[in-house]
């Protein structure tokens, strides 16, 4: 099927590249003229496992073509997507701006009848807006084409997106025509092998499952965090709570780790947005509202820990001449992306009280020197060994498999103040206090630890 997407970010190029790998004649078009040359050339703009690979395969066999041409992207596809941005605005809602340029864009070069899918998070009532935006588009210029916009949300996450694309737990789609259905279903056919993946609903539908989908993740992180400060406070470890529950089918193993709070360019923001849309339509949705004032306080904890450690509680000048080894800068493992990350609030926190920070992670440092520039009080190291030259201690932000393991008697040499703090719970609080160092996980109050 020949297939059009808009937009080359995390969602529209694994999707163009899935698409194309199974055999889809993919064209991807981007406003962004450096990021198409890159692409052309074979410069992945993103890091994302194996990504890179089947880009490059596809873009040989041209079954997968990367344009800055509105006109010849939208003459190819019989599938139009729309994989742009949906940044918060100022009050928290999605801006549409991007999705609503490119439904111009589309009604602008719309020669024949196609299926205009929104791949992009929107809230619900958006692809009423793109239909009357592109129909707008066609009468102003006389034209008369049969279209219709579906919904089709996605739910790669970063660090997994091809992994997640090419075997999805389900694909939903919202249409209101047997036609679209159809298409789409044959669209995604090689994805739906072995047991039945699509899941057929209305458009309004398909738009609100992905912000549910997304608020009862972020849900269940703010549950444990909010269950591991308790557990601080009573002297009890979240880590043996969480096996507790865990294993209760009804509760699951999964998106139940406390940590530094939850970032990235999605939770936060789709939280907020949801509980925006419930405003707009007269309803207060408290829990959303809680979900996240808990996330909010959350990325300010490790911070907390350090200050209990060292006794001090004002932020001005407080850690003044101490410097902390940081690993991890990356919202989530196996990402270069840092929107959101809770490292950033960290990194504030303690530039705020005067401490220096020696930082490394193994796919973020661009990203890292781009946000943050040159300052004196940075280093980005090209290791996590190199993070420790006059560390005085050691703080986890991500969980990068290569900080699993470390050498805790190393670590104790070289920390001046043998203490680390582990926003994470990587390791076992006994076999870093055995090697002479202080631990300090999240919701590690430790009074009833059994091994
Ligand atoms: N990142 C994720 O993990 C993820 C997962 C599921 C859903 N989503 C949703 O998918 C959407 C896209 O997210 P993303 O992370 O891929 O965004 P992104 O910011 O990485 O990429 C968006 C791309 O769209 C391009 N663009 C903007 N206006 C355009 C136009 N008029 N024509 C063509 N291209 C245009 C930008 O140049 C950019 O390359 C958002 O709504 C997001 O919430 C994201
Ligand atoms: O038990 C957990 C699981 C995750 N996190 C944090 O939650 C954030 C988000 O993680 P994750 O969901 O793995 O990454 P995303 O790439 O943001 O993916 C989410 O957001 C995407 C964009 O909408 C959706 O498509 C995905 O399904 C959804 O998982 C990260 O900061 C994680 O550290 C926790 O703190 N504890």
């Amino acid at each position: 099927m020949r297939v059009t997407i808009f937009g080359t970010g995390y969602v529209g190029l694994v999707t163009g590249t899935c698409l194309a790998d199974v055999g889809h004649d993919v064209i991807c078009v981007d406003i962004d003229q450096a990021k198409v040359d890159g692409l052309n050339r074979g410069v992945i703009p993103i890091y994302e496992p194996g990504l890179e690979p089947m880009v490059k395969a596809n873009h040989a066999a041209g079954r997968l073509r990367f344009t800055t041409d509105a006109e010849v992207a939208v003459a190819h596809g019989d599938v139009v997507f729309i994989a742009v941005g949906t940044p918060p605005d100022e009050d928290g809602s999605a801006d549409l701006k991007y999705v609503l340029a490119v439904a111009r864009t589309i009604g602008r070069h719309l020669e024949r009848q196609v299926v205009v899918v929104n791949k992009s998070t929107v809230p619900v009532g958006t692809a009423d807006k793109v239909r009357a935006t592109i129909a707008a588009e066609l009468a102003s210029r006389g034209a008369e084409f049969g279209f219709e916009v579906a919904s089709n949300p996605e739910f790669l996450k970063e660090g997994d997106a091809v992994n997640d694309c090419m075997r999805p737990d389900r694909i939903v789609i919202g249409a209101s025509s047997a036609t679209a259905v159809d298409k789409l279903k044959r669209l995604y056919a090689p994805f739906n092998r072995n047991h039945e993946r699509i899941v057929v609903m209305d458009v309004r539908s398909a738009e609100l499952t992905k912000y549910a989908a997304n608020a009862m993740l972020a849900t269940k992180i703010s549950f444990m965090n909010e269950i591991a400060n308790i557990a601080e406070k009573v002297g009890a470890d979240v880590e043996m709570v969480r096996q507790g529950i865990g294993s209760d089918p009804r509760i699951g193993w999964h998106f139940i780790y406390p940590g530094a709070g939850y970032g990235g360019s999605c939770f936060p923001k789709d939280v907020q947005a949801l509980a925006k849309t419930a405003q707009q339509y007269g309803y207060d949705a408290q829990l959303l509202g809680a979900v996240e004032s808990v996330n909010d306080r959350q990325k300010e904890h490790l911070f907390e820990l350090i200050g209990r450690h060292y006794g001090v509680a004002s932020h001005d000048g407080a850690l003044a001449g101490k410097t902390f080894a940081v690993w991890g800068l990356a919202f989530k493992p196996n990402t270069d992306d840092m929107r959101e990350a809770s490292s950033r609030r960290l990194l504030q926190l303690l530039w705020d009280a005067g401490a220096k920070v020696r930082a490394y992670d193994p796919e973020a440092t661009e990203e890292a020197q781009r946000i943050f520039g040159e300052r004196d009080d940075l280093v980005l190291c090209d290791s996590a060994r190199a993070t420790l030259a006059d560390a005085d201690a050691l703080v986890v932000v991500t969980e990068w498999k290569q900080f699993r393991s470390p050498d805790f008697q190393r670590l104790s040499q070289s920390l001046a103040d043998r203490v680390i703090f582990d926003g994470r719970n990587l390791y076992h609080p006994d076999e870093v206090e055995a090697a002479g160092l202080a631990y300090y996980g999240i919701g590690r109050g430790r009074s009833i630890l059994i091994d």
